[in-house]
């Protein structure tokens, strides 16, 4: 038996930036009216900050765990064999991407990164290490899994938020469908205190998609921008993701949900320890999953049903516009 529903607490709260922890089970189990309150929720928090946090997603957390061990192993492997995998054009945007080869801003971002694309697009193969040795074979299946499993929390997502939004509840799954996602596994190395000022982590930008799926290890450091203008720490919440709004949904509801600027700089302190006691140098190196869900590569977005018209006083503010150009236009721009 699914409790009644409850309405989100605010895991955030600072400098008018609101972001909910949503209990997502009403979503497999609840009642009509408790899944039309969660999804209800979700609207909210997409118009508010477009963030919040998702627990009882559905993805075990031994899954994410495993994950999160063969990407550490992954981009432990010399570097000669991570750039014989290495991400070569945005109309791919797939492989292996080095220290400093992405530019968000005018900073050099310290991180690398391994891009995993949708399986089986002829034109476009994932570069997997698989021909390296087992462990390399290992990795190959278990992310396919796991890239699966968050192709199908894209589409139930999305279902909640149409029915927040008034549409039928399968409103999206014929724009999504294929699965023309992302699966980014995103690696910051330790890097010297002294040093970090001159480089963030990763530059303040928007996500480019319909939503992101964002897993973070214990360690911390992603920071969203406030409505006041300042970045507030969204620090990890045990078996919880966070879930943020690109820019794709956003125009695609008319600017009603909001595509919020977030960056990663150093870590705060994990809560409880005193940050008198941290005499190293350096920062450690984390590791995060994020996993950038758009629409199929060939669909139109065009403002959503309600979200323009004499009755909500909105006329519709952008052209129509193909996902897949759309995204590879915006990734051209920062590599
Ligand atoms: O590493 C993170 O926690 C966030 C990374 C991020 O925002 C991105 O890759 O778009
Ligand atoms: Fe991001």
């Amino acid at each position: 038996m699914v409790p009644p529903y409850s309405p989100p607490q605010q895991a955030v709260e600072k400098n008018d930036l609101y972001i909910p922890l949503i209990d997502f089970s009403p979503f497999w189990s609840g009642t009509p009216s408790d899944k039309h309150s969660l999804a209800l929720s979700m609207i909210d928090a997409l118009k508010a900050s477009g963030f919040f946090y998702l627990k009882s997603h559905g993805i075990p957390p031994s899954e994410v765990s495993r994950v999160f061990d063969a990407s550490a192993h992954f981009f432990a492997r010399p570097q000669t064999q991570k750039l014989e995998l290495g991400w070569t054009t945005p109309q791919s945007n797939r492989g292996y991407v080095a220290v400093g080869r992405e530019h968000l801003a005018s900073q050099m971002d310290l991180k690398e990164t391994m891009e995993i694309g949708r399986e089986g697009v002829v034109e476009h193969p994932n570069h997997w290490p698989d021909h390296f040795d087992d462990e390399g074979k290992v990795f190959k299946e278990l992310m396919l899994s796991f890239f699966d499993r968050c192709k199908n929390l894209h589409v139930q997502i999305l279902s909640a938020i149409a029915l927040g939004m008034n549409l039928p509840t399968s409103f999206f799954d014929q724009f999504i469908d294929h699965g023309d996602n992302n699966l980014r596994l995103l690696h910051y190395p330790p890097v010297r205190k002294d040093l970090f000022h001159q480089s963030v982590p990763t530059d303040e930008h928007s996500d480019y998609g319909s939503i992101t799926l964002l897993f973070q290890d214990r360690h911390g450091g992603l920071q969203v921008r406030s409505p006041t203008g300042t970045f507030v720490d969204v620090i990890p919440i045990a078996d919880s993701i966070v879930v943020n709004a690109g820019d794709l949904l956003a125009r695609w509801s008319n600017d009603t949900i909001r595509s919020t600027h977030h960056r990663v700089i150093e870590p705060p302190k994990p809560v409880g320890e005193d940050p008198s006691t941290d005499a190293s140098d350096t920062y450690p190196s984390r590791h995060s999953i994020a996993y950038f869900c758009n629409p199929n590569r060939n669909a139109r977005i065009e403002a959503l049903p309600g979200t323009f018209d004499e009755h909500v006083h909105r006329d519709k503010k952008y052209e129509d516009v193909t996902a897949g150009e759309y995204l590879v236009q915006k990734l051209a721009a920062t590599i």
